[in-house]
């Protein structure tokens, strides 16, 4: 499930990972919630992701939290570009506590790395708080690509290593997998 403001790029990170494509022009805000699912070939494991992109906008709430309680995993986002996406990670934290599984998988994502002339979000600052709370973090860009795939391929690992665990597998640390990140604007493969 994907969370965090509206407006952070949730629907755009969605698309470019299912279609390859970034969604330029005119924003048109999620209403309440939508899915679209994607097959991944994991270590030779089909693993079918079901992700559900929710709406930022406060007046959704009430729809989104209904779902917090069925989700494997959490993409929460925000937008480097915006401080305020920024400094509402922690108040989506709390809610994430209150409504999701205490197992369920959590990546934060600072998204929108591409326009470096509009950052005010530091990756440094993303870091730190992803350290403080130990949750995995990565940047990305709907945009350009940079990063999108690795966020969900991560997450597919995790999951089908929770879902299958083979005695002989060895551990799968999400922690360790996004250190794969590139790191960098990635401008612009669109
Ligand atoms: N430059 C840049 N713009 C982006 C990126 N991702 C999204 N955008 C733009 O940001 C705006 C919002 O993107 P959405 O994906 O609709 O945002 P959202 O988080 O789904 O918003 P809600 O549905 O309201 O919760 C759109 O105008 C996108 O074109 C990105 O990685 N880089």
């Amino acid at each position: 499930m994907l969370v965090g403001d509206s407006g952070v790029g949730k629907t755009c990170l969605l698309v470019r990972f299912k279609d390859g494509a970034f969604l330029a022009g005119s924003f048109i805000s999620t209403v309440g919630i939508d899915f679209r699912n994607k097959v991944l070939t994991v270590d030779g494991v089909k693993v079918k992701l079901q992700i559900w992109d929710t709406a930022g906008q406060e007046r959704f709430r009430s729809v989104t939290h209904a779902y917090y309680r069925d989700a494997h995993a959490l993409l929460l986002l925000y937008d480097v570009t915006n401080k305020a996406s920024f400094d509402n990670i922690q108040a989506w934290l709390t809610e994430i506590h209150e409504y999701a599984q205490q197992d369920v998988v959590l990546m934060l994502l600072g998204n929108k790395v591409d326009s470096a002339q509009d950052r005010v979000v530091k990756r440094e600052d993303g870091e730190k708080l992803a350290k403080e709370y130990g949750v995995p973090f990565m940047e990305t860009s709907a945009k350009s690509g940079l990063n999108v795939d690795l966020a969900f391929t991560a997450i597919a690992k995790e999951l089908k290593h929770r879902s299958m665990k083979l005695p002989n597998e060895p551990k799968f640390k999400l922690h360790d997998y996004v250190k794969k990140e590139v790191r960098g604007s990635g401008c612009c493969r669109s």
